[in-house]
């Protein structure tokens, strides 16, 4: 029987996966996140927002692509700014960016095995997380096409392929569904609630039904502010007041909100 180390008896999780406190990030010189707070633990989380509301500036932050301008940040309880725990943290994270880039000689399997290297993954165990995973996406019948091949909506399928093959604690999302049809999409939403009954997942969308449909929470940023948290219901909700556009109650809670917010402000 071996001795158990002091370090195997520390908590391994964080209430929260995301903390952060009046969080500014710069895109640029432009100042896109401007003061957020935000906890976040287990889940699926929607974030929305109109274009330029600062979604991605925020997604890449917390993929640890950009830094912070100001404010505090911990991901999976290691401090943004902490160099030496960032290597750990990125083992634990998955992203899926709004544009990402890929050789496109390489087959739907070289990518994500790939992507499951640079994440240091123990070798032997990435041809079968790889398999598990193309499995997971729908693209086992394409898993050895190259990626020039593919369609957009499959090609956005081998993304979250490769933002999932590690079995990430915080997996970020930037736009899943672009592209996606409507069997896939539904089916997609199954794999979020999937992933969100252990880990946090984070959506950002435009898709607004996406929301409600697969999503335990509600976010919605404004002019690099959260204007709103809330469950989908309470969106709903939003929908049945007059100021709201749009063919659902969901759009209709949304637009009432963003339209509210501006004029208050
Ligand atoms: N590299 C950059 N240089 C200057 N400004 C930028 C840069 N990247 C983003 N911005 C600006 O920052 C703001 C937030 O952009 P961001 O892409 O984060 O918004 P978004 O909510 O993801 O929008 P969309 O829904 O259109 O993807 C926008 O006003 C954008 O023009």
């Amino acid at each position: 029987m071996r001795a158990i180390r002091a370090d195997e008896l520390q908590p391994t999780t964080n209430p929260w996966a995301i903390e952060s406190q009046d969080l500014k990030v710069r895109a640029g010189k432009y100042l896109a996140v401007r003061g957020l707070s935000l906890n976040l633990g287990s889940g699926v989380h929607g974030l929305l927002g109109p274009n330029g509301a600062g979604k991605t500036t925020l997604m890449r932050t917390l993929a640890t692509v950009i830094k912070p301008h100001q404010g505090q940040l911990r991901l999976l309880g290691t401090a943004a700014d902490d160099r030496r725990g960032l290597r750990p943290l990125r083992r634990r994270l998955g992203y899926l960016p709004q544009n990402f880039g890929y050789y496109p000689k390489f087959t739907v399997r070289d990518y994500v095995e790939y992507l499951a290297w640079l994440r240091e993954m123990p070798a032997a165990a990435v041809p079968g997380a790889a398999q598990r995973v193309i499995e997971r996406v729908g693209l086992a019948d394409r898993a050895d096409a190259k990626l020039k091949s593919l369609s957009g909506g499959m090609l956005r399928r081998a993304g979250v392929a490769q933002a999932i093959v590690n079995d990430p604690d915080l997996l970020l999302l930037d736009e899943p569904t672009v592209g996606l049809d409507p069997e896939q999409r539904v089916q997609f939403r199954e794999l979020l609630r999937e992933i969100g009954q252990d880990s946090c997942v984070l959506v950002s969308t435009h898709l607004v039904e996406d929301v409600v449909a697969a999503c335990s929470d509600v976010l919605v940023m404004d002019q690099g502010l959260l204007v709103f948290q809330g469950r989908p219901a309470d969106l709903v909700d939003r929908g049945r007041h007059p100021d709201g556009v749009g063919d659902s109650p969901a759009e209709r809670g949304y637009s009432a909100l963003l339209r509210q917010h501006r004029s208050a402000s």
